[in-house]
């Protein structure tokens, strides 16, 4: 479920009066995506989304998160500008919440990601990672290792043993993944969340990446690493397919070879990846009621791929 407000014709017909991008001509409620109301618009002019921001995002960094959009797609990369009001904002409020018009963007979400889907994805991350250079805003990570061991310890042990009798040990292996975490590797502006659903395709090709509201300054290859996490094992992580990995490395090397400490830390900062994915996923599950109309993630299926990348350290990428 993503439509948390109720947005009528006549509401969105007035918003688009604020844009100069023609008449509305038809809209639909997406269903996809977990934080915000998202709206396709039709227009006489084309086809727009329209977000409003409801959970998690902080007013004060849409200047932040729209302004890279616009840094990026002007760079070149596949990703969608934002769309200006007829005063030049980037945002409006409508009844107390922002909004903001973007970009529509062709292309499917894969759910069976292919080496050559895998590879255009760690080109395409590597070009925002460059592109991003010379963007003059940043961002602190909330959701560094440290941060998503404070929020499992906040969920604490015996609540995290009802989500599933294995979980609670990751507060140890959290300690020691916080302990080991690399502080002095290159830096740029990282997407932080770059799953298969933030990301369109048109076969081989990446049309889309969307869905930037965890991006902040960070480590490249932590982002790399992420993506790894996210793109390269079964939906449960009980199996890594590492045909995928190496066409997502080899992919991001096309553009930005990683240094030697990079290619060493991967294993921790994947460890790192999924750490932060179970605390979210963790917090999710206990907050969310039983009967809520909306599907939780479970954290166990990140548990499994952490396992997986303590247990082959560097023969995971090799
Ligand atoms: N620029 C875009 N072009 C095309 N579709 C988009 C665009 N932005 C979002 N979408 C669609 O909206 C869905 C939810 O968007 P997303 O930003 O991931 O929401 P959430 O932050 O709630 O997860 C996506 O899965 C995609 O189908
Ligand atoms: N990718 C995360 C969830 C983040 O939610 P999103 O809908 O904003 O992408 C996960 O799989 O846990």
């Amino acid at each position: 479920m993503a439509v948390y407000t109720h947005l009528g014709a006549e509401d969105l017909a007035r918003l688009m009066e604020h844009y100069d991008v023609g008449r509305l001509v038809s809209f639909k409620g997406i269903a996809e995506g977990v934080s915000n109301s998202n709206w396709l618009l039709e227009t006489t002019q084309g086809r727009f989304i329209l977000t409003m921001y409801e959970r998690r995002i902080e007013t004060a960094d849409l200047p932040f998160f729209l302004g890279l959009l616009d840094h990026l797609s002007a760079g070149g990369c596949p990703v969608p500008r934002t769309i200006h009001d007829r005063d030049g904002a980037a945002w409006r409020m409508v009844d107390g919440k922002a909004v903001a018009l973007i970009e529509f963007l062709p292309g499917l979400s894969p759910s069976a990601p292919t080496p050559g889907q895998a590879r255009a994805v760690g080109s395409a991350l590597a070009q925002i990672h460059l592109a991003a250079r010379d963007f003059p805003q940043s961002r602190t990570s909330t959701l560094e290792p440290g941060d998503t061991l404070d929020i499992l310890k906040q969920c604490g042990a015996a609540a995290l043993g009802t989500i599933d009798p294995d979980l609670p040990p990751i507060l140890e292996t959290g300690e020691a993944i916080v302990h080991e975490w690399p502080r002095a590797l290159p830096r740029s502006i990282i997407h932080s969340d770059l799953f298969p659903d933030n990301v369109l395709m048109l076969g081989d090709r990446v049309t889309g990446m969307i869905d930037f509201y965890f991006a902040c300054t960070g480590s490249m290859a932590y982002d790399l690493a992420v993506t790894h996490a996210a793109w390269c094992f079964d939906g449960t992580g009980a199996r890594c397919d590492r045909a995928l990995g190496r066409a997502l490395i080899e992919g991001y090397e096309t553009l930005r070879p990683l240094g030697h400490d990079e290619r060493a830390a991967l294993p921790l900062l994947a460890e790192g990846a999924c750490l932060r994915f179970i605390a979210s996923r963790a917090q999710d599950w206990l907050d969310t009621p039983d009967d809520a109309l909306v599907h939780r993630k479970d954290p166990m299926d990140f548990v499994r791929r952490l396992e997986f990348y303590r247990a082959s350290g560097q023969s995971a990428f090799a």
